[in-house]
């Protein structure tokens, strides 16, 4: 009689493992003794300890190689949000993830954690302590929180205990740390092209910023916490660093540790934002012709001149979850992993 073999509780699969918070999440695994298979469609690293399976998120077969007596999924697979491509967003993070939950059943994966984001209830305005309750964006502020929207929801209601299927989402936001592809070359790129001159709106608004380990810590914790009887099945969880900051003196801070000079200068923000908004139509009527990336995209803006904090009681109470590396010990570790962005190298 053929038996069936259970899949080890310390295999597990990272997809998009390859990516800034996905390599970090893998390198914390080994640590803790995990081994892994990391899925996507590109590699951009070899560990031991690591198996390393190339291939596309919509594409079921490839997926189920790589989940091949694994018992843990985490999903941190997602075009980057500068791409502004639809049909990208909508392959990717719906298409891909639909196909993602059906290869978790086929292969008998037990868990399933969702890396999605706090943004999924922003709309441009102002988001003060935020808690998971808020209601999902009506009118996301771009394609990526649309598809992050999609996505969540998928994700939650497939938990089933019946199937001993168990998902949980983890929301983090504004992610920084050593390697991050995104916060930190978009800003120097930036302030080396002049254009970091300027603080949008008056500067006083609150924001969060992770560091990236209390976002791995996070997902960690929520990986192991979920059983059939814990309060988290399907649920979703803020992760942040539990210190909101002026988006200002956040931008600042990473700008002169670099060697750049703080913006100085204030704009108001409906102008700042109505610009924002003109360059963007201009992009997309001229796409055919000519093709350009504005710096201040109108998510961009609306994220550096509005509050957008959010509470991490929920994750405190039920997931046991703390920060593990403050604010400041954070930007300070980030600064010092960058030494080719410093001004004049
Ligand atoms: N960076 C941030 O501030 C925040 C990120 N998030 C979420 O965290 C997750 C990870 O983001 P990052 O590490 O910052 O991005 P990243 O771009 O560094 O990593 C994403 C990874 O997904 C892979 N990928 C993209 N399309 C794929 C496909 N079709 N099939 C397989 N792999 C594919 C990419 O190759 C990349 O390695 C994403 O889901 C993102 O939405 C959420 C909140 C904030
Ligand atoms: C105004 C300006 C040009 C600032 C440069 C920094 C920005 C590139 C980052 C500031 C806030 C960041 C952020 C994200 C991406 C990078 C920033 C816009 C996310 C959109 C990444 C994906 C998410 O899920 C939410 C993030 C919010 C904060």
């Amino acid at each position: 009689m053929a038996t069936r073999v259970r899949p080890s509780s310390k295999r597990c699969a990272v997809i998009g493992g390859s990516g800034f918070l996905g390599r970090h999440l893998v390198e914390k695994l080994l640590d803790r003794g995990y081994s892994v298979s990391v899925f996507d469609i590109r590699q951009s690293y070899e560990l031991p300890g690591v198996t390393f399976h190339q291939g596309d998120l919509c594409d079921n077969q490839a997926l189920l190689s790589a989940m091949k007596d694994v018992s843990l999924v985490f999903h941190c697979a997602s075009p980057a949000p500068a791409s502004d491509d639809r049909k990208l967003f909508e392959r990717v993070n719906i298409q891909g993830t639909h196909t993602l939950i059906e290869a978790c059943l086929e292969a008998g994966v037990q868990k399933l954690v969702l890396t999605s984001s706090a943004s999924v209830v922003f709309e441009g305005k102002d988001v003060k302590n935020g808690r998971e309750d808020l209601p999902y964006a009506k009118k996301p502020i771009d394609y990526y929180t649309e598809t992050k929207i999609e996505q969540e929801k998928l994700v939650l209601e497939a938990c089933d205990k019946e199937k001993g299927f168990l998902t949980v989402a983890i929301r983090p936001h504004g992610i920084f740390g050593p390697r991050d592809p995104q916060l930190v070359p978009i800003l120097v790129d930036a302030a080396r092209r002049g254009k970091m001159k300027f603080i949008i709106g008056d500067g006083t608004n609150l924001v969060d910023f992770t560091f990236v380990e209390n976002v791995v810590h996070g997902h960690i914790l929520a990986a192991e916490r979920l059983r059939p009887d814990s309060p988290i099945c399907g649920k979703s969880y803020h992760i942040t660093n539990d210190e909101p900051v002026r988006f200002w003196d956040f931008m600042s801070e990473v700008l002169v540790g670099l060697g750049y000079a703080a913006p100085r200068y204030h704009l108001p923000y409906t102008l700042v934002y109505g610009l924002a908004l003109l360059l963007w139509l201009l992009a997309l009527i001229l796409r055919p012709l000519v093709s350009f990336k504005p710096t201040f995209t109108p998510m961009r803006v609306a994220l550096a001149g509005t509050h957008h904090y959010y509470s991490c009681d929920r994750a405190k109470r039920d997931l046991g979850y703390k920060p593990v590396v403050s604010l400041k010990d954070g930007i300070e570790r980030t600064v010092q992993s960058y030494p080719h962005l410093r001004q004049g190298a």
